[in-house]
């Protein structure tokens, strides 16, 4: 285990998340920190889990890895405060959707280094997808801390900034694409007559059937698909409605929106207001 210490800025949804996932894997709480906006907030983190919750300045001087977690939209104020402030020796990660790694850089001394991070909410069962992209003065040795960081969270992927609006749209955003599925699934059971209870049952678990089959299989999912529709079967009366309806067009659509929205994010905070 690493004798880092790491400060959550901005322990909200996610930032909490990270810091449960970290206790379980093992990180001692004297080496986490946690700044919020709300004493409430502060007083629940530390009863919670036992750990510091401190001024953003405080934490920026303490801890040796910055893990940003505030809304996009808060960040560049958040910056403004302490942003010039932060010691030379310390590595700056972002979590949040949209901002580029030179978002952060600009408004941090020179030298500083800068990862990126797009994880997901399956951390909190250690099954997140964590994907990092490294900026100005990042090194293999700050990709291999953050990655020490979030590999006991899930599963961990390295690619260019340039790929990062897209990684949001599907694997950031994407749990909450099939939770949409897997509800409007139980109404569809509830429409058959099945109780709620077990129709909630039963798509869970094929939910995970299928997730776990996807995965260890390692089959297209082309393949698994058509290994359970049979000829003249249900399978394929479902799956003509769905093409009817344009569910792949909507993915397709949706996704695009919301790498989109992304980029719009990036943009909006990098201007000023007027
Ligand atoms: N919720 C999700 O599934 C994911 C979120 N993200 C990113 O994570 C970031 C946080 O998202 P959530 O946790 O959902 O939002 P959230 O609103 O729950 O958490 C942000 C926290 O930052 C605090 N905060 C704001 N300004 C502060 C300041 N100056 N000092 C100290 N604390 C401050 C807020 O009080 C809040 O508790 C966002 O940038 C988002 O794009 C990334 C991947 C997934
Ligand atoms: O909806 C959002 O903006 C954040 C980023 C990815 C998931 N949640």
């Amino acid at each position: 285990m690493t004798d880092h210490s790491v400060a959550v800025i901005g322990a909200g949804k996610l930032g909490e998340l990270v810091l449960s996932g970290l206790l379980r894997s093992g990180w001692p709480a004297q080496q986490l920190l946690a700044t919020t906006r709300r004493p409430e907030r502060s007083a629940e983190l530390a009863e919670r889990y036992g750990i510091h919750v401190v001024r953003n300045l405080t934490a920026v001087t303490q801890a040796d890895v910055l893990l940003i977690a505030v809304k996009p939209q808060d960040a560049a104020k958040l910056l403004d405060d302490f942003g010039m402030r932060v010691p030379p020796d310390k590595l700056v990660v972002s979590l949040c959707a949209g901002l580029t790694t030179g978002f952060f850089a600009d408004r941090l001394p020179g030298g500083i280094p800068v990862v990126r991070v797009m994880t997901n909410t399956p951390a909190l069962v250690d099954q997140a997808m964590t994907v990092l992209s490294p900026g100005p003065y990042a090194t293999e040795e700050h990709l291999a801390l953050t990655e020490e960081i979030f590999k006991p969270l899930g599963k961990t992927l390295r690619v260019p900034e340039s790929q990062q609006d897209a990684v949001t749209a599907l694997s950031g955003s994407g749990p909450a694409y099939f939770y949409l599925l897997v509800e409007a699934m139980i109404d569809a059971g509830i429409l058959l007559g099945l109780p709620r209870q077990v129709a909630h049952e039963l798509i869970v678990q094929t939910a995970i059937g299928s997730a776990v089959m996807l995965r260890d299989s390692g089959e297209h999912p082309v393949k698994l698909r058509e290994a359970v529709t049979s000829p003249a079967g249900t399978t394929i009366s479902a799956i003509r409605e769905l093409e009817n309806h344009g569910v792949r067009a909507a993915l397709l659509a949706a996704l695009e929106a919301a790498r989109d929205r992304a980029t719009e994010i990036a943009t909006q905070m990098a201007t000023p207001k007027a």
